[in-house]
């Protein structure tokens, strides 16, 4: 399979190449070899995007949004008819085992294609009757929007912003982390063929100097991140000096709670999905696991257990369950956090160390005895790293749950109902769990509160954040003036 992109870029409906940009090595996670290159945008290409996505979008607005809908479906199914072959481009750019990509990556992004699709032509405003006169309101789109994405979801990321943007109305210039460049470049040729018109949806690769490029041009009326705190804090300052919309998606340390009633293996499973799925780089994750006394032992029993079911291998062959770290430069960071957990006195249950072969491999890796106030129990780690922390009561739970600046995603294992939806009801988070961790339906709020992030992903809310609304007072009979 040809992995070697067309061009660097793809602006206007085609592929383009500015060989003058930074270059930007393609490295396969699985074996560390070079897989192929990209360059970063030049200010030509940037104006190129630029100016093709604000004259695009002032005709796609016009476009009824039953027939933005019927491509953005078109898409949707293209996607899924190779699911395959983007599988496995996922897996190169990310190195995600692809029983993972093909279960998930397109599938998520045709999911939002679909279900955006299906929305645009039931975009309206309302009438608000005011006796004699009248207000009617008209959603409009904003206009030129960009999104930026991290490297851990590159297809996904490409289409949860895309899809509620151009539903809208909407142009995007997307540009995806340098990390990952491969795969939104896929869905912009698919949207295209999906008969999307020219420089609707573009695709702009880069360093963080294209990203903040975007972000203050003029023409930009909306920025989505999904990316670090710290890149979300100087994103968020940019735009906001020109009064743009913004949504941010950013990270977490987010809380697992686990009563003595809980069911054991179920538990475990949430765990395990909060923590190790794409080799732990999750935003969402539930890295902070709380174990209440009484289950703790049996918990972090059952846990090892099934561990050792994992497949840590070759990510292309279907059984592997555990691939790589995306990239030398995260695998050094975790194993920095795996030795701060066993000198700051953490239990090392499993793990820690790096595996002995090609690639950026880490061994899934549990500490438990973690406190509070440990390095490993307060940031966000981004790798296959659990720390399981003990409680006694649930109030103590909750407090301690809630004390870190992150708000991204929070959980509850518990067969009491009642305390499941209390203890939800209590925590500061934006997408919450009951017996189960991570799910992200389309037909769902994605989204964090605190540094976690402003704004939501997916669902109905996604389009306030790719909207705005316009009213219209109607006089009916004459105008009153004092002179
Ligand atoms: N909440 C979510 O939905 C979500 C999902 C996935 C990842 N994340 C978060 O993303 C992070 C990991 O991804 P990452 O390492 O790629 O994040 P990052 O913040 O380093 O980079 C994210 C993107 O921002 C760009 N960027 C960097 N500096 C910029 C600047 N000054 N202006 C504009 N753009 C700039 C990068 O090139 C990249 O495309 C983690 O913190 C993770 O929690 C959040």
């Amino acid at each position: 399979m040809q992995l070697q992109p067309v061009a660097s870029h793809f602006v206007d409906g085609e592929y383009v190449e500015d060989e003058t940009g930074t270059p930007i090595d393609i490295i396969y996670p699985a074996t560390g070899k070079i897989i192929g290159r990209v360059y970063g945008a030049t200010p030509a290409i940037l104006e190129r995007a630029l100016a093709s996505a604000e004259s695009a979008q002032r005709q796609w607005a016009k476009v009824p949004g039953r027939e933005r809908g019927r491509i953005l479906a078109r898409a949707a199914r293209m996607i899924m008819e190779r699911n395959h072959e983007l599988s496995v481009l996922e897996t190169h750019d990310t190195g995600k085992p692809y029983q993972e990509t093909i279960a998930v990556d397109a599938t998520s992004g045709a999911d939002a294609l679909e279900y955006f699709g299906g929305l645009a032509g039931s975009l309206t405003g309302e009438h608000i009757s005011l006796g004699d006169d009248w207000v009617y309101t008209i959603r409009e789109p904003l206009g030129v929007c960009v999104g930026i994405g991290a490297w851990n979801y590159p297809t996904q990321i490409a289409c949860w912003k895309g899809a509620p943007a151009l539903a809208c109305g909407n142009a995007m210039i997307f540009k995806p982390s340098e990390t990952t460049p491969m795969c939104a470049l896929k869905v912009a040729e698919i949207l295209v063929v999906a008969g999307l018109p020219k420089g609707v949806y573009n695709v702009v690769q880069g360093l963080g100097d294209v990203g903040a490029a975007l972000v203050s041009d003029p023409r930009v009326a909306k920025v989505s991140l999904t990316g670090s705190v710290p890149t979300g804090r100087k994103v968020y300052a940019s735009a906001a000096s020109q009064m743009k919309h913004v949504t941010m998606e950013l990270g977490g340390k987010s809380p697992l709670i686990i009563f003595d009633d809980a069911d054991l293996d179920n538990a475990v499973g949430g765990a395990i999905n909060g923590n190790f799925y794409s080799s732990g780089q999750v935003c969402s994750n539930g890295t902070r696991v709380f174990v209440q006394k009484g289950l703790k032992e049996a918990f972090i029993k059952r846990l090892s257990e099934r561990l050792g079911n994992v497949v840590i291998g070759d990510p292309l062959d279907e059984a592997t369950s555990f691939g790589p770290m995306v990239s030398e430069a995260q695998m050094n960071i975790v194993l920095g956090y795996m030795e701060k957990g066993v000198s700051e006195g953490a239990r090392l249950v499993c793990g820690g160390k790096r595996i002995d072969r090609d690639g950026f491999y880490l061994e899934p890796t549990v500490f438990a005895d973690v406190t509070d106030d440990m390095t490993i129990a307060r940031e966000e780690i981004f790798g296959p790293v659990m720390s399981v922390l003990d409680f006694e009561t649930e109030e103590e739970a909750v407090l301690r749950a809630n004390a870190t600046e992150y708000g991204l995603s929070a959980g509850v294992f518990t067969s009491d109902l009642s305390r499941g939806h209390r203890v939800i009801s209590a925590l500061q988070a934006g997408s919450c769990f009951i017996n189960s961790y991570n799910d992200a339906p389309v037909e769902a709020p994605f989204g964090g509160v605190k540094a976690s992030g402003v704004g939501r992903e997916n669902s109905k809310e996604a389009i306030a954040h790719y909207s705005q609304v316009k009213s219209v007072y109607v006089r009916m009979g004459d105008v009153e003036a004092p002179f």
